[in-house]
């Protein structure tokens, strides 16, 4: 058996019912087998895919809190400190009733290879909760928050973990961990990234993963002889990712079609209205269905399916293994020709692969949607100065890092003569600054 499947099989055994973890770690090494065959007995005998694949900590713990009845809630945290050969664990916690241990392990392992390409000295982490902030009010979300970070503060720092945002974690849920993690440790410091404006946060963080998405879609495209600008786009998920993921591609001339959030789709011919979605979304924490009541022409489908409304190019900006192989035919069959995951893992492998082979363009999330975490590291070098750059400044940065991303998926892919297989790409070029860090620093 080669050394690529002996490690697959015994990551399956070693994290049975861990399936999102499986499927990540298979799509990587998969693309690695053509840099670990040239060199199978130093990666054998280094166990170079074993240590690679295995946490150097997950940390698990209670979070009790009271609700605005006066009930005692419990619910569980985590958080994956995954790799910190680059630098320290970096990433961020999910508020969501399906986070499991899985879960949290697939996005830190994602996040390795993801950190990595960014060409910043970020290693890779995850965290977050089974804890559902739908429908909780203020307080209730405060005392979670309080509690996650009265244990959370034990294990996380400035030099050594930096968490941030991800599903159900915005700035608000950001200002309560902050406030209690200084109240435990009397730092002021950057230990988490998305801060408020008032308090050490940089410009454009906000914006910066939809923004970068769709930087990385125009280098793909323009690689490819096409443009963003005159196009249609469908942008699944309605939160932090795909709101500036349309505002990008609306400035750069696309017409975007379509948003969704988990409970169905709005499909508005005319083009979305962003600022209606940002007040239902951002202000009023409602549901995609209010955008039909201020937007007759426009329509609501309950239920998935937003997969199947034509257009040229699609960013599925919601979670993970949102578009199986269904949708992904359904895109082409009505014309879609390219793909970039603005979400983590989004896509199935039979999505992914059937994207592939059939001649569309396909981003994966972790070269793709990196520009959220890049300017996260952008965030923590402005706390280290003690300075606030101005957006055009952190924007312009940001632009750079997606070309610089591009440029080095692409090469990897060419070098090994899979050129326009941007997953190859993004996992080899992501593998190989983290395994020569690793080898520099001994057997750790
Ligand atoms: N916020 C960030 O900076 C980054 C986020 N990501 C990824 O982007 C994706 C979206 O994250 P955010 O926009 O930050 O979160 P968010 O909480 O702001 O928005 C999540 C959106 O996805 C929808 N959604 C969640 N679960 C769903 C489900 N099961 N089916 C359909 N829709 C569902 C929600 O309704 C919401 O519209 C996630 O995969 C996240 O890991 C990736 C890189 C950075
Ligand atoms: O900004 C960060 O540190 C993390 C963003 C994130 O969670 C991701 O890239 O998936």
């Amino acid at each position: 058996m080669s050394y690529v499947d002996e490690v697959m099989q015994r990551v399956v055994e070693k994290n049975p019912s861990e399936k999102e973890f499986h499927q990540a770690v298979k799509e990587v090494l998969d693309s690695l087998r053509v840099v670990i065959e040239k060199n199978e007995e130093k990666y054998r005998k280094d166990a170079l895919l074993e240590r690679i694949t295995e946490p150097e900590r997950v940390i698990s713990f209670r979070i009790p809190w009271v609700d605005d009845k006066g009930q005692v809630q419990v619910n569980r945290g985590f958080r994956v400190q995954f790799n910190s050969a680059i630098g320290p664990y970096k990433g961020g916690l999910r508020l969501h009733p399906s986070v499991n241990q899985g879960i949290i392990k697939f996005l830190g392992f994602e996040q390795i290879f993801k950190n990595s390409l960014t060409g910043l000295p970020i290693g890779g982490g995850k965290g977050g909760s089974d804890f559902d902030p739908k429908g909780k009010s203020d307080r209730e979300i405060m005392a979670f928050c309080q509690s996650f970070m009265t244990e959370l503060h034990k294990y996380i720092g400035a030099d050594t973990d930096v968490p941030a945002g991800d599903i159900g974690v915005g700035g608000r849920e950001i200002g309560y961990l902050y406030g209690q993690y200084k109240r435990l440790t009397g730092l002021y410091e950057g230990v988490l990234t998305g801060k408020g404006l008032t308090y050490g946060g940089s410009l454009a963080r906000t914006e910066a993963t939809g923004y970068g998405l769709v930087y990385m879609l125009d280098e793909m495209l323009k690689a490819n002889g096409k443009a963003i600008a005159g196009s249609t786009v469908v942008i699944s998920g309605s939160g932090n990712v795909a709101i500036y993921a349309t505002q990008k591609a609306q400035q750069l001339g696309a017409k975007v079609v379509a948003l969704s959030d988990s409970n169905g789709y709005v499909y508005d011919k005319d083009g979305i209205d962003l600022d209606l979605v940002r007040e239902i979304k951002e202000v009023r924490r409602g549901r995609i269905k209010e955008y039909v009541e201020a937007r007759p022409g426009a329509v609501y489908t309950e239920g998935k399916g937003i997969w199947t409304v034509p257009c040229d190019i699609a960013l599925p900006c919601a979670t993970q293994n949102e578009l199986g192989l269904e949708d992904a035919k359904a895109l082409k069959a009505n014309g879609c020709y390219a793909v970039a995951e603005g979400a983590n893992m989004p896509s199935t492998r039979e999505a992914t692969d059937f994207f592939q082979e059939n001649g569309m363009l396909f981003m994966p999330g972790k070269a793709a949607n990196a520009g959220g975490v890049a300017t996260s590291a952008l965030e923590m070098s402005q706390n280290s100065q003690r300075l606030s750059w101005s957006f055009e400044e952190v924007d312009a940065k940001l632009h750079e890092i997606m070309i610089g991303i591009f440029k080095k998926v692409d090469e990897a892919s060419k070098r090994y003569g899979l050129e326009g297989n941007y997953v190859a790409g993004a996992n080899i070029a992501g593998f190989e600054k983290v395994v020569e860090a690793m080898n520099a620093q001994g057997v750790v």
